[in-house]
Parts: C-alpha cells; sequence; structure tokens
C-alpha cells in the first residue's frame, strides 16, 4: 500500500471539508478523485502532497507516518490545473529544476541531468522542444511540461489537480489517453482529481467518489458505474431514471408495472433508478413487467437513437436510449404508446434519495 489515510478530518474555520475520510491507494495504481464542486476533493489532494495538514486522523506514506511532515519531506510530483511553468526558462530548464535545487550530496551531475531531461522531453512526447519557452507552447503542452517536471525528481507519488481542466475537449480527450499510456510506462502511483465523471471512467484503475467531505464510493470504473451503493453515486455517474415505487417480496411496482429486484425492502415506498440505456422497449404489451409510457421525442446521434418518454398524465421525462437497428425495427414515432422494462434497477430507501 502506498497511501494510507485514517479518520481524516479537516475544517476551514467553521466548514467542516473532510470527515472520517478513510482512503487506501495501492502501489501503482492510477485513482481518480470524483465528486462535484466543494466536495474536499482538492483538500484531500493537498493533503497527500503535505500542503494542507489534517485537524485529527493519520497519514502513511509508504508506511512511514507523514501526518505532520511538510512537503519536502515527501516525495511527491504535484501538477496543477494551470500550469505554473518558470516562464524566463526554457522547457529544459523548467523539467531540470527541481533536480538542480537538490542539496548538493543528492544532485546529479550535469551530464546525469541532461540525459534524464532528454529522457522525459520522449516520455512526453515533446523531443526537439527543449529549448522553447512556456509562452511558445500550446497549452496542452505546457502541461506535459508540467508533468515531465513533476516526474524529473522520482516521486513515490503523483498529484494531478484537474490537470487538464483548462484545456479544449479535444485535447483533453488526448491528453487522457496519453496519460493513461504514461502511467503504464512509469507504473507511478498517481492520484487525480476531476469533477468530470466521463474523464475518471476513461482513465482511472480506481475512482472514489466523493460528496460532502466524505467518501461516497470506492471502486473500479466498472463497479461505481454498474453497481453504485447510493443514490447519489446513481445520478453522478451516468445519467439514471429515477422512478418512485412501492417495493414487495422481490419486486417493485411502478405504476402498473412489477419489476423483479433483488431488494430487500418490503412493503415500503422505495425509488428505483434505470440507465436510459437499460431498457428493453417494445410495441405491444408483453406482460406485467411493462410499463406504458408515451413517445415524447426521439433524437439520433449516429449510432444511438435518444428517445424522451412520460408516462400518461406525467410530465416526467424518462430518458431511454436504443441502438438504432433496435430502434428502427418497431419503428415507433412521437406520440406512439410504447412499453419499458429495465434490464436493471437500483433500489434505494426514500430515506437515503437526497442528492
Ligand atoms: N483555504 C481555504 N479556506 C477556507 N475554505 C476553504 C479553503 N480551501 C477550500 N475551502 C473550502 O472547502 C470546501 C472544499 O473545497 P475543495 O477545493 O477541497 O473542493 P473540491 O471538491 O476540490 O472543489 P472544486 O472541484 O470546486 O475544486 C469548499 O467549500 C471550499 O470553499
Amino acid at each position: 500500500m502506498t497511501i494510507v489515510m485514517k479518520k481524516i478530518e479537516k475544517s476551514f474555520g467553521k466548514t467542516q471539508v473532510l470527515r472520517e475520510v478513510d482512503l487506501q491507494v495501492e502501489q501503482g495504481e492510477l485513482l481518480a478523485l470524483l465528486g462535484p464542486s466543494g466536495s474536499g476533493k482538492t483538500t484531500l489532494l493537498r493533503m497527500i502532497a503535505g500542503l494542507e495538514s489534517a485537524d485529527a486522523g493519520k497519514m502513511t506514506i509508504k508506511g512511514k507516518d507523514v501526518t505532520n511532515t511538510s512537503p519536502k519531506e515527501r516525495k511527491v510530483g504535484f501538477v496543477f490545473q494551470h500550469y505554473a511553468l518558470f516562464a524566463h526558462m526554457t522547457v529544459a530548464a523548467n523539467i531540470a529544476y527541481g533536480l538542480k535545487v537538490k542539496k548538493r550530496k543528492d544532485r546529479p551531475s550535469k551530464e546525469e541531468i541532461e540525459t534524464m531531461v532528454n529522457d522525459l522531453l520522449t516520455l512526453v512526447k515533446l523531443d526537439g522542444l527543449a529549448n522553447r519557452f512556456p509562452a511558445e507552447l500550446s497549452g496542452g503542452q505546457r502541461q506535459r511540461v508540467a508533468l515531465a517536471r513533476a516526474l524529473a525528481i522520482k516521486p513515490d507519488v503523483l498529484l494531478l489537480d484537474e490537470p487538464f481542466g483548462a484545456l479544449d475537449a479535444q485535447v483533453r480527450k488526448e491528453l487522457r489517453r496519453w496519460l493513461r499510456t504514461l502511467h503504464k510506462q512509469t507504473g507511478i502511483t498517481t492520484v487525480f482529481v476531476t469533477h468530470d465523471q466521463e474523464e475518471a471512467l476513461d482513465v482511472a484503475d480506481k475512482i472514489v467518489v466523493m460528496r460532502d467531505g466524505q467518501i461516497e464510493q470506492v471502486g473500479s470504473p466498472i463497479t461505481v458505474y454498474e453497481d453504485p451503493q447510493t443514490p447519489f453515486v446513481y445520478q453522478f455517474l451516468g445519467n439514471a431514471n429515477r422512478f418512485n415505487g412501492r417495493s414487495n417480496e422481490g419486486s417493485i411496482q411502478v405504476g402498473n408495472a412489477k419489476w423483479e429486484t433483488a431488494s430487500a425492502f418490503d412493503n415500503e415506498d422505495v425509488v428505483g433508478f434505470a440507465r436510459p440505456h437499460e431498457f428493453v422497449v417494445s410495441k405491444s404489451y408483453q406482460g406485467n413487467a411493462d410499463l406504458e409510457v408515451v413517445v415524447q421525442s426521439i433524437h439520433p446521434v449516429g449510432p444511438i437513437i435518444f428517445i424522451e418518454a412520460t408516462q400518461p398524465g406525467s410530465n416526467d421525462i424518462i430518458d431511454i436510449q436504443q441502438p438504432k437497428k433496435v430502434w428502427s425495427a418497431l419503428n415507433l414515432n412521437e406520440g406512439d404508446t410504447m412499453y419499458i422494462r429495465p434490464e436493471k434497477i437500483g433500489i434505494f430507501q426514500v430515506d437515503d434519495y437526497v442528492i
């Protein structure tokens, strides 16, 4: 285990920002801290770096208690959203900076530094740009220099705070792919902060979903997406339709439809969540699992058809996605009645439902 946090607490004045946070980051893992604005992601990341201290709790990095140590005593590389490169230094000098300021006894020779900088330039795919100044680079290139600079000191842990947040969507997408490859090549334990669920799902080995200073769920991208443990995670990670219903011995009654579930609730008002792509749609009534809805709008987006539907007498939109081929075969139009049943539904007590 590289990082272990136990019962970490942090307040700024009267605002409690982290509550009883327990977190473990394994050696070589690429972990995303994901959550809405203000959920405490950056504070947690800064705490790993030693830039914030905990009010209570304990943290170890590689088995060493670092709870009360300064950033300098931790081998941590940090990259912020707004690349803080030294404007008056070349790319090579920026990357070499962390090595040149080392104490004489730890400092590599001039030749060693030059070799390391060249290797890092190759790693971050910036060969040939060593003598440029930051102002002569694109945003994406600057962020890669910032990453090379953080990697130069051979950190035990690499911390990235919304590293691609300031870049446009296309560059962002390229860079996150590249980050995954870079991580494979270096194997450095990496923690990155994002509020973008797609970025977390695309890049991370493990996702920590945060909400209101607490960890809501930890798991692989597949687990947190496919098996959300709370209504919040259901809605924050991907789209989900919410249904009010009544649970009854392994099923939930929604309108006239009875949907089988593994839920343990009996005879209670519950909320059920179903993802738009997890509905089976039919033109005619197939049985008591079918919920009658009316098609309100149909939007083809490439191979996927996005359908909005409502239950008769309700204005609540139900989002449904169908593969183009399946939808075309049904031959349904706006205003038509159809029947839906979810292949999977997550059930929660009404009390749990706060978002
Ligand atoms: N130095 C500080 N002084 C006072 N309050 C702070 C300080 N730093 C953060 N906060 C507050 O702590 C809470 C959590 O902030 P934090 O930056 O950790 O959240 P976040 O999840 O990273 O949000 P964002 O995605 O917006 O950066 C917020 O309410 C914020 O206003």
